[in-house]
């Protein structure tokens, strides 16, 4: 279920985010990732996708023998720059034990920066919007459920770019041991 708080406050500049795990406890690093976002300085989360599990995307292709991500999506808003929310987003990733070794390799957290307002800019250590989400059913699909009419500025409404998208995504069911 999408998770949306009223706002109270209009200043800042909305970005959306796309979270990725592949190792350790997936959906407990996803959550905890969220809350650190939240607890960034001027900075407040305002919507939370559904979770989905997805096949992981390597160098060679899509792999269902790899382990499989739980990806979601959320929406912020924000006083930092685009550089120091980039900055802030590698600390928590590091601070749950990312380790940037394999390309496209497992992870325990990845954190993406999709859109920063209606913001186009590329430098060497940030491109706005990412330049692969608008093919990625892994970010498009739960940033769908949470804001239909989305666009991605310079390629499109996010629902068209869904439409073509081929990678695999199943809604995330928690295995819940309650007993
Ligand atoms: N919009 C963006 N969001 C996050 N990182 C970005 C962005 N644009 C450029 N980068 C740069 O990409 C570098 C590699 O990021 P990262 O290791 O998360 O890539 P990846 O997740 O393996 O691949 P992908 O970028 O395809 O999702 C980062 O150090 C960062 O400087
Ligand atoms: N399913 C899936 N595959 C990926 C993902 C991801 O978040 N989900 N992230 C990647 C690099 O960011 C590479 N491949």
């Amino acid at each position: 279920m999408a998770l949306f708080r009223p706002r109270r406050n209009e200043h800042g500049t909305r970005a959306v985010l796309a979270l990725g795990s592949s190792l350790g406890d997936r959906e407990g690093t996803i959550g905890q990732a969220i809350a650190d976002v939240d607890m960034l300085r001027e900075t407040r989360v305002e919507a939370i996708s559904p979770t989905y599990e997805t096949v992981a995307i390597t160098d060679e292709g899509a792999d269902p023998d790899a382990p499989a991500y739980l990806n979601c999506v959320i929406s912020i808003r924000t006083d930092l720059s685009p550089h120091a929310l980039l900055d802030a987003v590698h600390t928590i990733e590091r601070g749950h034990g990312r380790v940037r070794d394999e390309h496209w390799g497992p992870r325990t957290l990845d954190i993406d920066i999709i859109t920063f307002g209606s913001l186009e800019m590329m430098d060497a250590t940030l491109t706005i919007p990412h330049p692969r989400a608008w093919q990625r059913a892994f970010v498009l699909q739960p940033w769908l459920d949470i804001e239909p009419r989305a666009v991605i500025p310079g390629y499109g409404r996010i629902d068209e770019l869904r439409a073509v998208a081929f990678d695999e995504v199943t809604p995330y069911v928690p295995d819940r041991d309650d007993s």
